[in-house]
């Protein structure tokens, strides 16, 4: 009898759709991540919230994630019961979030109202219900995110592998960029500051169908590859996952490299993100309709780069080397935004556009990286413990900019349509980013070092001859 010699995953059309269905889905949940960080000022004008409210909203993204371990549940879920099942709940999850916090930002029942959370500090209860449901949202996007890494992994590992997650990071990058550009604009025509969410959560169902339909290819890919098995009596040797190989993972040097690496450096992009449209117009006066543009040229960049940089470590290698680049970028970005009289438009345009550069080469890079320090059983789990490490980033840095910004950085105050809203100083919260960026810069070169010392093969191709 012929023996079957490829499976679903070897025909290129099969991975690549797919990729396209699984990244769809990324997209609707990044939109939404980022869809209130051009609204900060209407959600001044428009709901009285004040930068630490804003902040404190933000921050929530990480809340359960962080303590309470939402993300490693996650990932462990995902080794243990795979990824049909993780991804389904994870994409739920997301709509169940939006849907309180649109849920929070359109009601008027909770005006006025004002809750002692944990019983100690009060804070606006319209804040907090929005906060939550943005808290639970960041559960599902943050697994679905792991979920469909290691969906990659099994489609094009020894192929494309930086490839297709540079496209899927690129697919989802669309959008943060759809949502820094659109949600000014769509909450002014549509007469409200809580309608782009609406957007989303009509979005993020679409991309929950999406899923669904993924699952159908999943299973189909299962069974091709357990019928090549069988012909080819391949004998699976994979181990399956065992809670204690958290011990293994977290006592790898490399993986806290790269986890340390990654927190760095993203807390100095996606909190920056949260604030750079409010950074365009205290800092380069630009009008507020049109600041969250500036901003999403960066994601946008990232659109056609962070693929291209996938493809240059998948054919020639150079994955450390890239992250160092990448990191160096940072700092110099952030070095010349926190200079206070470099202060014109086409200046911020041009660090932006770096800045897109040096967010493509770390996450092309990053990634990718991550197979070839851990075990395919034990990915789910290593995504997830990085990606809580970089939770705490996530969570901590937009709260302490918040913080910084209203104790340390109001330089007066302004009439916007009617409503009084301070004005800023962004010189100390873009210090405190170039801190990070030079943090971050360490920690690359400790990886490449020990990517030396173990051979992991990071500054190797991907693609197996
Ligand atoms: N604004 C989305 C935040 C996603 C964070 C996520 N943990 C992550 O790092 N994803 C990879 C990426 O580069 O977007």
């Amino acid at each position: 009898m012929e023996k079957i010699r490829q499976t679903l995953r070897d025909h290129a059309w099969a991975r690549w759709t797919a990729l396209g269905i699984v990244a769809f889905t990324m997209l609707t949940g990044y939109y939404l991540t980022d869809v209130m960080a051009p609204l900060k000022g209407l959600l001044e004008q428009q709901l009285s919230w004040d930068s630490s409210e804003y902040g404190f909203f933000t921050s929530a993204y990480g809340w359960f994630n962080v303590f309470l371990f939402m993300l490693i549940i996650g990932g462990i879920i995902l080794d243990k019961m795979g990824v049909r099942f993780t991804g389904l709940s994870a994409a739920v999850i997301m709509v169940l979030g939006t849907a309180i916090k649109y849920w929070a930002v359109s009601t008027h029942s909770l005006d006025g109202q004002t809750w002692n959370i944990l019983w100690l500090f009060p804070m606006k209860a319209q804040v907090f219900m929005a906060a939550l449901g943005y808290a639970i949202f960041g559960v599902g996007v943050e697994v679905a995110g792991i979920t469909v890494s290691k969906i990659i992994v099994k489609w094009f590992k020894g192929k494309e592998l930086a490839l297709a997650m540079g496209l899927e990071m690129a697919t989802a990058r669309m959008g943060t960029a759809l949502a820094l550009a659109t949600s000014v604009p769509l909450a002014k025509s549509l007469g409200h500051v809580s309608k782009p969410i609406l957007v989303c959560l009509i979005l993020l169902v679409i991309g929950l169908i999406a899923f669904f339909i993924y699952t159908f290819m999943d299973k189909k890919l299962d069974a091709s590859q357990a019928e090549f098995d069988k012909q080819n009596n391949v004998v699976n040797e994979e181990e399956e996952f065992k809670v204690s190989d958290i011990f293994k993972i977290v006592t790898n040097k490399g993986w806290w490299y790269i986890a340390i690496l990654c927190v760095l450096f993203y807390s100095a992009v996606f909190p920056f993100l949260k604030y750079a449209a409010d950074l365009m117009v205290n800092k380069f006066g630009v009008q507020e309709s049109l600041a969250g543009t500036i901003p999403a040229m960066l994601p946008f960049g990232t659109i056609l780069l962070t693929p291209l940089f996938g493809n240059i470590y998948d054919r020639k290698g150079k994955g450390a080397t890239i992250m160092l680049i990448g990191s160096l970028l940072l700092i110099f970005v952030h070095g010349m935004f926190s200079i206070p009289f470099l202060n014109h438009w086409i200046i911020a345009i041009i660090l932006i556009v770096i800045l897109g550069i040096g967010f493509s080469l770390v996450p092309s890079a990053m990634w990718p990286s991550v197979p070839k320090i851990i075990p395919e059983n034990q990915l789910g789990t290593a995504y997830s413990l990085i990606f809580w490490v970089q939770n705490w980033g996530l969570m901590g840095v937009p709260a302490l900019i918040g913080w910084v910004l209203d104790k340390y950085c109001v330089t007066g105050q302004k009439v916007v349509e009617g409503v009084t809203v301070n004005t800023y100083n962004y010189t100390l919260p873009m210090l405190i980013f170039t801190s990070l960026g030079v943090l971050a810069l360490i920690f690359a070169f400790l990886l490449k070092a020990e990517d030396k010392k173990k051979g992991y093969g990071l500054e190797l191709p991907n693609i197996e001859k």
